[in-house]
């Protein structure tokens, strides 16, 4: 037989941009077809022994092709992308490949048309690349001809069509979105990130990497798994190298990235249910496929999670729960969404976190409670509970609830609740100030590192600030400043309707000495958001991952000009006196209002001159920042980041934007009678004379 990449029994690493194999990997020439330039171009760690000829990885959805032309089968295993997928693919992708370590099963053989399809797609795009020698970026794949160039708006829609955003959704609304938050990323993301964490993951092994307990994942569903990208080095994101550059280019050298517990810090996931009665499988899908993955030992989740989990499926088991069949449509159990509250005050401090309980929703394929199966919903949640609270042997159950949901798409959570065991109100503690949840708010993830981001961003605000809070969710960041800071005026303005009553219940438990005047609006920021900024000194947001609505961007640029008292800012044609437009009266009368007893002078004619931008969305960040320092509107003052998502490829950044032109540092004020004297002149002269340089240095104790 013709020697093909297959039959080879060598293993070894592939440099992913010479396309040369390492020492001590064996001599393998490569074809430049198809699943070799895969490995080319993105992967970069190949161990060949793993193919023979007929079979092929259970991750690649391109055939084997051999040296004599034809082509090993591939694996049919995957599911034909469904009509929304296979629209994609007419977009050139990539996936992801084969590590050393990884698990798999020989698949059987046989070809889809619908895999035939996406392949002849991709060919020559991928041939493209070889004879380039591209490395594929984000960019390059959107590049399409001048003439069909997209406008800013376009490119945003286009960049993140596939966006999911399940805090839009509610009563029961659909999005017809795969999933749903930062725990299932969206697939065109994943594609691009592949490329850079993979290289990362292959140049870590390449290098002879011995592997480093305190950074590493060591987790044994990784291979399959899609909650994570990258399981070495967690604490340096390979992304923070780009966003490093991005920063010192734009006048902060001093980005750097807070990271804190690398594994064991998620403590919200959503899980689907899948498999039978009898062999329950929970976890998430393999990527780009609807198999699901059973992460029983999953090594982001909280530990309490992964215990709630194992009661979940003895549950299931005992009381013979039927597992959701997407395509049949039937059973019983669809989803679990696990929240953790870390917030115990009846145990010492340092133990909180560790022995954190979980909220547990079982999200059941009915319209409500009243429905047929009710009797074993309710048998469930008390089997739950009695065997995880806080007498039980694992005490580690808050609360059980029911989400109805009975959408034939995958939209995880419907919009009908019921509270069925233990406390209702779920509280945490985060900057400070006791915050409240139910099932249905949105909350961060990683609420340590939430926790670094609050303290940090405390720091940036003045005592005494008038804050507006856009896309606020459940208001964390203003009540705590509002409690932190002495804020005299805190604006929280948010779409999601449930929210309103948990900020309520957090009202109630915030600090007697809190003396601002607060208040939560449900409104959607980007209609007419300009009304939400007048009155304040600092505005902060912090959009989904998508970014900041386009209208949002135009008015915080419009506040800083007209902060800059530039009358002629653009687009005002759009804000003038839209406040006696009804729905802005609308939403601002109906929210939460807590007044407090400060006097300040009249807000009208104040514009935020500080804007804090928290954000999930590299890609997003990116963008919004071109158009926010435009026409020198704000520009960047500090930037950091925080290690948000071990394991996968994204950071959280905390960008700090001042109204106008940058300025030049003012000069360092020294006291009288120092003998130094300060302004910039006289700094030149010290720089003139060397000596008396350093002699001011050293007293300003300046490196
Ligand atoms: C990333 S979350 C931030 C929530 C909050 N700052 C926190 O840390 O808990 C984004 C929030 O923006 C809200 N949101 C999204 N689009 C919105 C819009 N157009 N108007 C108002 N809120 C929006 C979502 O419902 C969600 O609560």
């Amino acid at each position: 037989m013709a020697s093909s990449l297959c039959s080879k029994s060598v293993s070894g690493f592939l440099n992913s941009t010479t396309s040369t194999l390492l020492p001590n990997s064996g001599n393998l020439t490569l074809q430049k077809a198809c699943h070799g330039l895969q490995l080319q171009t993105r992967v970069g760690v190949y161990e060949t022994q793993r193919h023979s000829p007929g079979k092929t990885c259970l991750k690649c959805t391109a055939g084997l092709h051999m040296q004599d032309g034809s082509s090993l089968p591939k694996n049919p295993r995957r599911r034909p992308p469904s009509e929304d997928v296979r629209r994609k693919d007419t977009e050139p992708k990539l996936h992801r490949g084969w590590y050393p370590g990884q698990r798999t099963q020989p698949p059987p053989e046989g070809n889809t048309p619908a895999e035939k399809d996406s392949e002849a797609t991709e060919l020559p795009f991928l041939r493209k690349l070889i004879s380039n020698d591209e490395t594929p970026t984000r960019t390059q794949h959107y590049r399409r001809p001048k003439s069909s160039q997209p406008s800013a708006g376009q490119r945003r829609e286009f960049l993140f069509d596939a966006e999911d955003n399940d805090e839009f959704l509610s009563d029961g609304e659909e999005d017809s979105d795969d999933e749903e938050d930062g725990h299932f990323e969206d697939v065109e993301d994943r594609h691009f990130e592949d490329v850079e964490v993979d290289q990362f993951v292959a140049e870590r092994r390449a290098a002879h990497y011995l592997g480093n307990p305190d950074t590493d994942l060591n987790c044994k569903h990784f291979s399959r798994c899609s909650g994570c990208v990258i399981d070495v080095s967690l604490d340096q994101p390979p992304v923070m190298n780009e966003a490093r550059a991005y920063f010192a280019g734009r006048g902060v050298p001093s980005f750097s990235l807070a990271s804190g517990s690398l594994v064991e810090w998620r403590c919200r996931a959503k899980l689907a249910v899948r498999g039978t009665a009898e062999n329950p499988q929970i976890g998430l899908f393999e990527e780009g496929t609807h198999s699901i993955v059973d992460i029983p030992s999953c090594r982001t989740h909280h530990p309490s999670i992964n215990d709630a989990v194992k009661l979940v499926k003895q549950a299931i088991r005992d009381l013979g729960v039927q597992p959701y069949d997407e395509n049949r449509h039937t059973g019983e159990l669809r989803y679990v969404q696990m929240v953790v509250t870390t917030l115990n005050t009846s145990i010492p401090v340092e133990e909180r976190y560790a022995r954190g309980k979980v909220q547990i929703s079982l999200v059941w394929n009915a319209r409500d409670s009243d429905s047929v199966q009710d009797d074993k919903l309710r048998k469930m949640a008390e089997m739950i509970w009695r065997r995880g609270n806080s007498k039980a042997d694992l005490p580690i159950v808050h609360s059980v609830w029911a989400n109805f949901q009975t959408s034939r798409t995958n939209v995880i959570l419907g919009g009908r609740w019921r509270h069925l065991m233990g406390e209702s109100e779920l509280w945490e503690r985060v900057g400070g100030v006791d915050i409240a949840f139910t099932p249905a708010s949105f909350g961060q993830a990683n609420t340590q590192a939430f926790e670094a981001l609050l303290r940090r961003m405390q720091k940036v605000v003045k005592v005494g600030s008038r804050v507006v809070e856009l896309y606020a969710g459940v208001g964390a960041i203003g009540l705590s400043l509002a409690a932190t800071r002495k804020c005299r005026v805190v604006k929280c303005v948010e779409v999601n309707k449930e929210a309103k009553p948990v900020f309520e219940r957090s009202l109630t438990r915030l600090p007697p000495s809190v003396n601002a005047e607060i208040s939560w609006h449900c409104a959607d920021v980007s209609v007419s958001p300009i009304n939400w900024l007048e009155g304040s000194d600092v505005v902060i947001v912090d959009p989904p991952r998508k970014g900041l609505d386009l209208p949002v961007v135009e008015a915080l640029r419009l506040a800083a000009f007209r902060g800059l008292g530039k009358k002629k800012a653009p687009s005002s044609k759009t804000t003038e006196k839209v406040e006696k437009r009804p729905w802005i009266v609308r939403a601002k009368q109906s929210g939460v209002h807590k007044e407090g007893t400060l006097d300040w002078e009249e807000d009208d004619g104040v514009w935020p001159g500080t804007l804090i931008y928290v954000s999930c969305g590299w890609q997003a960040f990116k963008l919004d920042h071109d158009a926010l320092v435009e026409g020198n509107a704000w520009h960047l003052d500090t930037a950091h980041a925080f290690n948000f998502f071990p394991g996968t490829n994204s950071i959280e950044i905390l960008a700090v934007f001042k109204r106008g032109k940058k300025l030049p540092k003012k000069p360092v004020k020294v006291k009288k009678g120092s003998g130094v004297r300060s302004s910039s002149a006289k700094s030149l002269r010290f720089t003139k004379a060397g000596t008396r340089l350093a002699h001011l240095n050293e007293k300003l104790g300046n490196p």
